[in-house]
């Protein structure tokens, strides 16, 4: 058996028996491959860390990723950002070439969720020669049918914290206490697309590109 070549000793104790719970509790798990559709607000970035842990699965959020891209101010993100904060979709190349690369993820190897991907039907036909690729295939959509009437009370009171991705709501969700992360303490922020405005613009790219993706699925 190949030696590791980490040196073990450096990793606190309680991590190595986390990860050791984490691996005797992932083994079992079946591949699972989902996508997650729905207009902005309507749940998938708070579904999607429950079904990840659940079943030891990656989550690909194309959102974050580009709003990491963007923060870091990477070529990508510096395309990315003009799209996002008008509320349209960024171009299908861009977002199909991220995806392709983080599927091969290590993490990734039960199975992913896709949240925000594919956006287009363009980019669902990518996704397709993608996992024909890897000889995988997706088991189950879920479709967050939200009606649009609900959706800017929820994304109005939307705080985020950037580097996990976790969502609260003031109301419907608020963080033990207020303005900072349950996890690490960190301040929260709203992003800067989740105005009525911008989610009018997102409202109108999800109807007229992404609800056509759902009728791909049988
Ligand atoms: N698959 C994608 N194709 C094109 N643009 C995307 C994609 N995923 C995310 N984006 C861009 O990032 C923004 C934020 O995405 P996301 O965090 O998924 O927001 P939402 O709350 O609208 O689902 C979108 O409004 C869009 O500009």
């Amino acid at each position: 058996m190949a030696s590791s070549s980490v040196n073990l000793e450096e990793i606190p104790s309680e991590s190595l028996m986390n990860e050791l719970l984490r691996r005797m509790k992932c083994a079992p798990k079946p591949e699972k491959r989902l996508i997650l559709i729905g207009p902005p607000g309507s749940g998938k970035g708070t579904q999607s860390p429950i079904i990840k842990d659940e079943h030891c699965l990656c989550h690909l959020a194309t959102g974050d990723m580009l709003r990491a891209a963007v923060s870091a101010k990477t070529p990508l993100g510096i395309k990315a950002k003009e799209a996002m904060d008008k509320g349209e979709l960024v171009s299908d190349d861009l977002v199909v070439g991220i995806i392709d690369e983080v599927m091969k993820k290590p993490s990734c190897k039960k199975g992913f969720i896709l949240d925000g991907f594919p956006r287009t039907v363009a980019q669902a036909q990518k996704l397709d020669e993608m996992l024909e690729r890897q000889g995988v295939k997706i088991d189950k959509v879920l479709d967050f049918a939200i009606d649009d009437a609900v959706l800017e009370e929820r994304i109005s009171g939307r705080w985020i914290h950037p580097a996990s991705g976790r969502s609260y709501h003031t109301k419907f969700a608020p963080p033990r206490v207020p303005g900072v992360d349950d996890v690490t303490g960190e301040p929260l922020i709203q992003r800067k697309d989740d105005t009525a405005a911008v989610l009018k613009s997102r409202l109108e790219s999800f109807h007229r590109q992404t609800q056509p993706v759902c009728f791909l699925f049988p």
